[in-house]
Formats: structure tokens, C-alpha cells, sequence
């Protein structure tokens, strides 16, 4: 028998959340279903213990101003001086927050909006069409659930997702959700090559040749990954999305104008607030461990939102769960007597398999790496 641990303040609660969960799984309908269903009061998997060690940036207590940069990448491709430029402040912030947003990055923005609403259209879309896609499957080429890590993380995060594996061997058309077909596959062929210059210019900001990271592989993978989460009317209660880094080489966020994200640094947390146009860049935990720990894979998390509901979009640069033998180790570049490597070798797959079985704990998987 399951027993969930909802240590809280004011002492030790326990209750057998193991039905509750498994209704809420077999219901297919995710937390939307839920909302739609009338519940007003939010179900006790979702309720996490109150998190005390980490200020929230809003408390007006954060001496520093810090922000997460937003870089410009319009006409680096003619003008040396704001290629320069633009590489000196992603690498600032990759060795330091480990974010930031880029504007005019080449992805149209009708091409954004229609992402956005391409995954509203699938969300808000008949029940028993939606539920063809309901699956804990992640061998399956589209993948609809809620909660990756529901039976095993000790609460649930008030969140619907589901994803496709959209490079190298995307499904075919007819695979993915109808309502948004075409804008899947045409975002995921922006954002490739979004990342193919970020992977580049990242390269060069490592003194490595250009081509270095894309040589390496760290573009052969896509994961298209959609959340919905729902308007909530207690927030302070649960959380979107809880603390986590993120396991591949480099994530292209695509969020909304509600808000809710942020990045842990110092103890602190640090919003990352809804630019319109722009798109959020980070650094997953493999490009950590490739480059000796000079990219930081950062914590981060979504807290909830009365507003909403909020749509966001997760490109992971990773060929994920796909059986590959290629090792991954820190660049041998990059190492020296001073800097000798931290990391022990790994294919994606086994990396992946590590992150799964510990889900979204707050604690890195990348320790388990450490040499
Ligand atoms: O929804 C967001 O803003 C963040 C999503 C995220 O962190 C993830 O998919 O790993
Ligand atoms: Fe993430």
C-alpha cells in the first residue's frame, strides 16, 4: 500500500493516497478533468508541504537586482561586433543563473502563438479524443499524462503534459494529436534550427570551433513537451511545477503571458518573467556535464497561478530514452591539470533511466555522475 508523507509544519500527516492517485490516473482526464468536473477544493495529492529554506524574489527582501538577460540575436549573422556581444552575455549567463531569453531568434512569432494555441486546441478538445494520446507508455512516439513521476514522487504537481518525440525519427503525421499537427511539426523545425545556432554560438563562447557541440550530437535529439496547467484557486497550496533541472543538453522555452516561472539562484528565487516575442534558454544537465561544469544546469520550478489557465513549451535537446551507445563525457578541450574532469561518462539513455526512477525530487541527478 502506497502511504503519501505530507510532512508540513505543523507536524506529520500521513494518509493512503494510493486510490486517490489511481482514480485520478485511470480518469484519463488529467487536472483538467478535474476543473471541469466542478472540484473547487484542491485534492490532497496535489497539496505539498510549505517550502522554508528558499525565498520567494516577490518577498522585496533581494538586496541584489537580479534579472534574467534577455539577449538580442538580431543580424548576428552580418555583424561580428553583436555576435560577439551576444556570446559574452550567454556565457555570463550560463556560468552564473544558467538562463536566459533571446529575441528576435529567427522563430516567426505567428509561428509562437500558433504553438500556444495549438496546445490550448488539444487540451480543450473532446475528452475521449484526448484520451487515445493517455499513457505512462514513454516507449510511445506521443505521450499524454499527467505527472510523469505520479506514483512515485511524494506529491503531485498540478499540471497536464504530453509530448512527442519529434528528432531524430519524428512519428508519422497521422500520429500526432490533429489539432495540432502541422504546428507541431513546423515549430519543431524552427526551434532545430534555433538550436543549432545557440549550440553554435555556445561553442564558440567555450573557445571551441563552432561546430563543436552539434558535432558532438547534442542536436540529433528533439522532445516537443506541452503543459497545460490550470487556473488554481489556492496557489499557495501546490505547485506547477516543483523544483527541478532539466536532463538534457538545452531547453527552448516557449511560455505564455501568465507567468510563474523561476530559477533558483542563492537561495533565491528569481522570476522569469513572460517577454513577449521571447523565447527562454537554458542549460540541461548534460551540457553541465559535457562542459566540466562550466554551464550550469539550475534549478527551477512553476509555482501556480489563480490566472490562467498557463500553456507553455518545452524543446529538450536530448535523444532521450532512444537506444544509443555514444558516450557523453566533459570536452576533452576543455579539461586541463587545474580543470580535471568531474563527470564519469554516459549514454542519454542510462542518464535518462536515472532522472526517471528519481523524478522531480529537488535533488540533482548529475551527483550520481560525479567521479
Ligand atoms: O512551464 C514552464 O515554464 C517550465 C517547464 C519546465 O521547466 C520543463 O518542462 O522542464
Ligand atoms: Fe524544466
Amino acid at each position: 500500500m502506497t502511504t503519501i508523507n505530507l510532512a508540513s509544519d505543523c507536524g506529520e500527516r500521513t494518509y493512503d493516497g494510493a486510490s486517490e492517485l489511481k482514480a485520478f490516473d485511470d480518469s484519463k482526464a488529467g487536472v483538467k478533468g478535474l476543473v471541469d468536473a466542478g472540484i473547487s477544493e484542491i485534492p490532497r495529492i496535489f497539496i505539498r508541504p510549505q517550502e522554508t529554506s528558499e525565498k520567494s524574489s516577490e518577498s522585496g527582501s533581494s538586496s541584489e537586482n537580479l534579472s534574467v538577460p534577455i539577449i538580442d540575436l538580431g543580424g548576428i549573422e552580418r555583424d561580428p561586433a553583436k555576435r560577439k556581444e551576444a556570446m559574452e552575455r550567454m556565457r555570463r549567463a550560463l556560468e552564473t543563473l544558467g538562463f536566459f531569453q533571446v529575441v528576435n531568434h529567427g522563430v516567426p512569432a505567428t509561428v509562437m502563438e500558433e504553438m500556444k494555441e495549438g496546445v490550448r486546441r488539444f487540451y480543450e478538445q473532446d475528452d475521449e479524443a484526448k484520451k487515445v494520446f493517455y499513457t505512462r507508455d514513454i516507449t510511445r512516439k506521443v505521450v499524454y499524462n499527467s505527472n510523469f513521476d505520479l506514483y512515485t514522487a511524494s506529491v503531485a504537481n498540478r499540471r497536464d503534459t504530453f509530448f512527442s518525440y519529434m528528432a531524430p525519427s519524428p512519428p508519422s503525421p497521422e500520429e500526432l494529436p490533429e489539432v495540432c499537427r502541422d504546428i507541431l511539426i513546423d515549430y519543431s523545425k524552427q526551434v532545430m534550427s534555433l538550436g543549432v545556432l545557440l549550440l553554435e554560438l555556445l561553442s564558440e563562447s567555450l573557445g571551441l570551433r563552432p561546430d563543436r557541440l552539434q558535432e558532438m550530437d547534442c542536436a540529433d535529439g528533439l522532445v516537443v513537451i506541452c503543459h497545460y496547467y490550470p487556473a488554481c484557486p489556492q496557489p499557495e497550496l501546490t505547485m506547477g511545477m516543483s523544483k527541478h533541472s532539466d536532463n538534457d543538453f538545452l531547453t527552448v522555452l516557449l511560455q505564455d503571458h501568465i507567468g510563474g516561472l523561476q530559477v533558483l539562484h542563492d537561495d533565491r528565487w528569481v522570476d522569469v518573467p513572460p517577454v513577449p516575442g521571447a523565447l527562454v534558454v537554458n542549460v540541461g544537465d548534460l551540457l553541465q556535464l559535457i562542459t566540466n561544469d562550466r554551464f550550469k544546469s539550475v534549478q527551477h520550478r512553476v509555482v501556480a497561478n489563480s490566472a490562467g489557465p498557463r500553456i507553455s513549451v518545452a524543446c529538450f535537446f536530448s535523444t532521450s530514452f532512444q537506444p544509443s551507445s555514444k558516450l557523453f563525457g566533459p570536452i576533452r578541450e576543455l579539461l586541463s591539470e587545474d580543470n580535471p574532469p568531474i563527470y564519469r561518462e554516459t549514454t542519454v539513455r542510462d542518464y535518462l533511466v536515472y532522472f526517471k526512477e528519481h523524478g522531480l525530487d529537488g535533488t540533482s541527478p548529475l551527483r550520481h555522475f560525479k567521479l
